[in-house]
């Protein structure tokens, strides 16, 4: 198993004005590795959000180390973390956020094109991505021609393409009815599976828990390991 990213002894706290500060994450232990799925849990408010803005290093802690794939995190200058952020990391979210005036296959020409890949190259690369969440054949359709699970799957090929390897989801089946729900948590162990990638999602949906490798929740700051299906197969 071959790690990806680590975020160890982390803490993290809010000045809240008026009152005392807000404790959200106690010394917290995280690691991800490449090939597994990993789901995160928890209470609303109990840092589910923190954590990961913390991992995908857009948020730094007042204790602890984050490394991705050997570098630390805090070593690194601020073009050198939007780098690492830009080549290594994709993001999707409860709404696919896509822009309703570009086709699928543009909206992940959109998001190669930050991580530097543009002309041709990019063309094969977006459409590589699109036929990994099987939306290749909806390339030249328009965000309001797709079902909320086929823009979640455009949303994910804009993510991975380009061979970004981290992946961070957040509730990214909250806004979908139960069976696209089901497709999309399945596909995203299919994800990791036959690409190698490493994921964290958060999410409410205990339907994770049943494809994850590695589950967790937060509770008052600290991180506890869940019972997960998908570990041993
Ligand atoms: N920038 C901030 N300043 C002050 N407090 C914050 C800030 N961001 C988050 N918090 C507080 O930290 C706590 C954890 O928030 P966070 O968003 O990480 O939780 P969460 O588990 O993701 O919640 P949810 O499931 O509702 O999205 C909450 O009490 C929140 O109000």
């Amino acid at each position: 198993m071959s790690l990806a990213l680590a975020c160890r002894g982390i803490s993290k706290r809010y000045a809240a004005s008026g009152t005392s500060p807000l404790t959200v994450l106690r010394d917290v232990d995280l690691t991800l590795h490449f090939g597994r799925l990993s789901v995160l849990m928890g209470p609303s408010g109990s840092g589910k959000t923190t954590l990961m803005r913390i991992a995908s290093c857009i948020a730094a802690p007042d204790a602890g180390e984050v490394t991705v794939m050997g570098r630390t995190v805090a070593a690194l200058s601020p073009k050198e973390r939007a780098r690492l952020r830009a080549r290594h990391f994709g993001f999707a979210f409860q709404e696919p956020r896509l822009f309703d005036a570009l086709t699928a296959i543009e909206n992940v020409l959109v998001g190669l094109a930050i991580s530097g890949h543009v002309g041709a190259d990019a063309t094969r690369r977006a459409e590589q991505a699109l036929a990994m969440t099987d939306i290749v054949d909806r390339a030249t359709s328009y965000p309001r021609e797709l079902s909320g699970g086929q823009k979640q799957r455009v949303a994910l090929a804009r993510a991975l393409a380009g061979e970004r390897g981290i992946l961070f989801c957040d509730e990214p089946t909250a806004s979908l009815d139960a069976a696209a729900a089901r497709d999309i948590a399945a596909l995203l162990r299919r994800l990791v599976e036959s690409h190698g990638c490493a994921a964290l999602i958060v999410s409410h949906d205990r339907r994770f828990l049943s494809v994850a490798h590695e589950g967790f929740s937060l509770q008052d700051g600290r991180l506890a390991a869940l019972d997960t299906e998908g570990a041993g197969a």
